[in-house]
Protein backbone atom coordinates (compact mmCIF):
# COMPACT_ATOMS: atom_id res chain seq x y z
CA UNK A 1 0.00 0.00 0.00
CA UNK A 2 2.83 2.40 0.69
CA UNK A 3 5.06 1.65 -2.33
CA UNK A 4 3.13 4.35 -4.09
CA UNK A 5 4.73 7.10 -1.10
CA UNK A 6 8.11 5.95 -1.60
CA UNK A 7 8.51 5.74 -5.03
CA UNK A 8 6.51 8.65 -6.04
CA UNK A 9 4.27 6.73 -8.13
CA UNK A 10 1.25 7.06 -6.10
CA UNK A 11 -2.35 6.10 -7.24
CA UNK A 12 -4.16 5.42 -4.31
CA UNK A 13 -5.91 8.06 -1.94
CA UNK A 14 -4.04 10.53 -0.25
CA UNK A 15 -3.73 9.35 3.58
CA UNK A 16 -3.90 13.01 5.05
CA UNK A 17 -4.36 16.85 4.72
CA UNK A 18 -1.07 17.32 3.78
CA UNK A 19 -0.33 14.80 1.80
CA UNK A 20 -3.56 16.19 -0.34
CA UNK A 21 -2.51 19.69 -0.11
CA UNK A 22 1.32 18.72 -1.40
CA UNK A 23 -0.69 17.55 -4.37
CA UNK A 24 -2.63 20.18 -5.19
CA UNK A 25 0.33 22.74 -4.57
CA UNK A 26 1.88 20.36 -7.55
CA UNK A 27 -1.09 21.26 -9.62
CA UNK A 28 -0.60 25.14 -8.90
CA UNK A 29 3.07 24.52 -9.82
CA UNK A 30 2.65 22.75 -12.80
CA UNK A 31 -0.15 25.69 -13.77
CA UNK A 32 2.45 28.44 -13.50
CA UNK A 33 5.11 26.50 -15.19
CA UNK A 34 3.08 24.97 -18.58
CA UNK A 35 0.55 27.04 -18.82
CA UNK A 36 1.21 30.24 -20.78
CA UNK A 37 -2.15 31.80 -20.21
CA UNK A 38 -2.06 31.11 -17.35
CA UNK A 39 0.88 32.79 -16.41
CA UNK A 40 -0.51 35.87 -18.20
CA UNK A 41 -3.70 36.37 -16.31
CA UNK A 42 -2.11 36.14 -12.80
CA UNK A 43 0.35 38.79 -14.17
CA UNK A 44 -3.40 40.42 -15.61
CA UNK A 45 -4.36 40.02 -11.52
CA UNK A 46 -1.49 41.80 -9.96
CA UNK A 47 -1.39 44.70 -12.22
CA UNK A 48 -4.98 45.25 -11.53
CA UNK A 49 -5.15 44.69 -7.89
CA UNK A 50 -1.85 47.84 -7.57
CA UNK A 51 -4.31 49.72 -9.64
CA UNK A 52 -6.96 48.79 -7.14
CA UNK A 53 -4.40 50.08 -4.25
CA UNK A 54 -3.54 52.83 -6.31
CA UNK A 55 -7.45 54.00 -6.45
CA UNK A 56 -8.44 52.46 -3.21
CA UNK A 57 -11.57 50.60 -4.19
CA UNK A 58 -13.99 49.83 -2.03
CA UNK A 59 -14.80 46.23 -0.31
CA UNK A 60 -17.47 45.47 -3.05
CA UNK A 61 -15.26 46.40 -5.84
CA UNK A 62 -12.27 44.34 -4.72
CA UNK A 63 -15.03 41.56 -4.13
CA UNK A 64 -16.44 41.94 -7.75
CA UNK A 65 -12.41 41.76 -8.56
CA UNK A 66 -12.05 38.64 -6.84
CA UNK A 67 -14.96 36.64 -8.39
CA UNK A 68 -13.25 38.07 -11.86
CA UNK A 69 -10.04 36.93 -11.07
CA UNK A 70 -11.04 33.46 -9.29
CA UNK A 71 -13.58 32.85 -12.48
CA UNK A 72 -10.74 33.36 -14.93
CA UNK A 73 -8.44 31.01 -13.49
CA UNK A 74 -10.71 28.11 -12.72
CA UNK A 75 -11.67 28.04 -15.98
CA UNK A 76 -8.27 28.23 -17.11
CA UNK A 77 -7.75 25.58 -14.93
CA UNK A 78 -11.04 23.32 -16.30
CA UNK A 79 -9.33 24.00 -19.89
CA UNK A 80 -6.10 22.34 -19.29
CA UNK A 81 -7.62 19.59 -17.20
CA UNK A 82 -9.62 19.23 -20.07
CA UNK A 83 -6.45 19.25 -22.72
CA UNK A 84 -5.17 16.96 -20.82
CA UNK A 85 -7.40 14.17 -20.03
CA UNK A 86 -8.40 14.75 -24.12
CA UNK A 87 -4.95 13.64 -25.16
CA UNK A 88 -4.70 10.97 -22.71
CA UNK A 89 -7.74 9.66 -24.29
CA UNK A 90 -7.00 10.23 -28.21
CA UNK A 91 -3.35 10.33 -27.56
CA UNK A 92 -2.43 13.06 -29.86
CA UNK A 93 -4.49 11.70 -32.60
CA UNK A 94 -7.20 13.94 -34.74
CA UNK A 95 -10.37 13.18 -33.63
CA UNK A 96 -13.64 15.44 -33.87
CA UNK A 97 -15.16 14.93 -30.11
CA UNK A 98 -11.49 16.02 -28.70
CA UNK A 99 -11.94 19.42 -31.01
CA UNK A 100 -14.96 19.98 -29.51
CA UNK A 101 -14.52 19.28 -26.14
CA UNK A 102 -11.03 22.16 -26.05
CA UNK A 103 -12.67 24.10 -28.39
CA UNK A 104 -15.51 24.36 -26.05
CA UNK A 105 -13.22 24.44 -22.61
CA UNK A 106 -11.37 27.47 -25.17
CA UNK A 107 -14.52 29.25 -25.18
CA UNK A 108 -15.35 29.09 -21.56
CA UNK A 109 -11.95 30.63 -20.92
CA UNK A 110 -13.04 33.28 -23.90
CA UNK A 111 -16.45 34.23 -22.04
CA UNK A 112 -14.82 34.78 -18.35
CA UNK A 113 -12.02 36.44 -19.35
CA UNK A 114 -14.99 38.92 -21.18
CA UNK A 115 -16.79 38.88 -17.93
CA UNK A 116 -13.34 39.82 -16.01
CA UNK A 117 -13.53 42.86 -18.55
CA UNK A 118 -16.64 44.09 -18.09
CA UNK A 119 -16.10 44.11 -14.15
CA UNK A 120 -12.97 45.78 -14.93
CA UNK A 121 -14.42 48.44 -16.82
CA UNK A 122 -16.81 49.33 -14.84
CA UNK A 123 -15.23 49.90 -11.48
CA UNK A 124 -11.83 51.11 -13.45
CA UNK A 125 -13.13 53.34 -16.17
CA UNK A 126 -15.42 55.81 -13.27
CA UNK A 127 -12.46 56.26 -11.26
CA UNK A 128 -9.77 57.19 -13.94
CA UNK A 129 -12.48 59.15 -15.47
CA UNK A 130 -12.31 60.85 -12.59
CA UNK A 131 -8.41 62.17 -12.94
CA UNK A 132 -9.22 64.54 -15.73
N1 LIG B 1 -6.65 15.48 -30.75
C1 LIG B 1 -7.20 16.54 -31.37
N2 LIG B 1 -8.15 16.35 -32.32
C2 LIG B 1 -8.70 17.39 -32.96
N3 LIG B 1 -8.39 18.69 -32.74
C3 LIG B 1 -7.47 18.95 -31.81
C4 LIG B 1 -6.82 17.90 -31.07
N4 LIG B 1 -5.94 18.46 -30.20
C5 LIG B 1 -6.04 19.79 -30.39
N5 LIG B 1 -6.95 20.10 -31.33
C6 LIG B 1 -7.31 21.46 -31.82
O1 LIG B 1 -6.21 22.32 -31.57
C7 LIG B 1 -6.61 23.35 -30.65
C8 LIG B 1 -5.47 23.66 -29.70
O2 LIG B 1 -5.12 22.47 -29.00
P1 LIG B 1 -4.65 22.51 -27.49
O3 LIG B 1 -5.78 23.10 -26.72
O4 LIG B 1 -4.17 21.17 -27.08
O5 LIG B 1 -3.45 23.51 -27.62
P2 LIG B 1 -2.98 24.66 -26.61
O6 LIG B 1 -2.04 25.49 -27.37
O7 LIG B 1 -2.51 23.99 -25.36
O8 LIG B 1 -4.34 25.49 -26.31
P3 LIG B 1 -4.49 26.72 -25.28
O9 LIG B 1 -4.12 27.95 -26.07
O10 LIG B 1 -5.95 26.72 -24.87
O11 LIG B 1 -3.58 26.45 -24.11
C9 LIG B 1 -7.87 22.84 -29.98
O12 LIG B 1 -8.71 23.91 -29.53
C10 LIG B 1 -8.51 22.02 -31.09
O13 LIG B 1 -9.23 22.87 -31.99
Amino acid sequence: MNMGLQDNKQTEKNHNFFQSLKHALDGVKLLIAEERNFRFDIIISAITVILGLVVQLNINEWLWLCVAFSTVLGSEALNSIIENVVDLIVDHRFNLLAKRAKDIAAGAVLLSAFFAIIVGCLIFIPKIMLWF
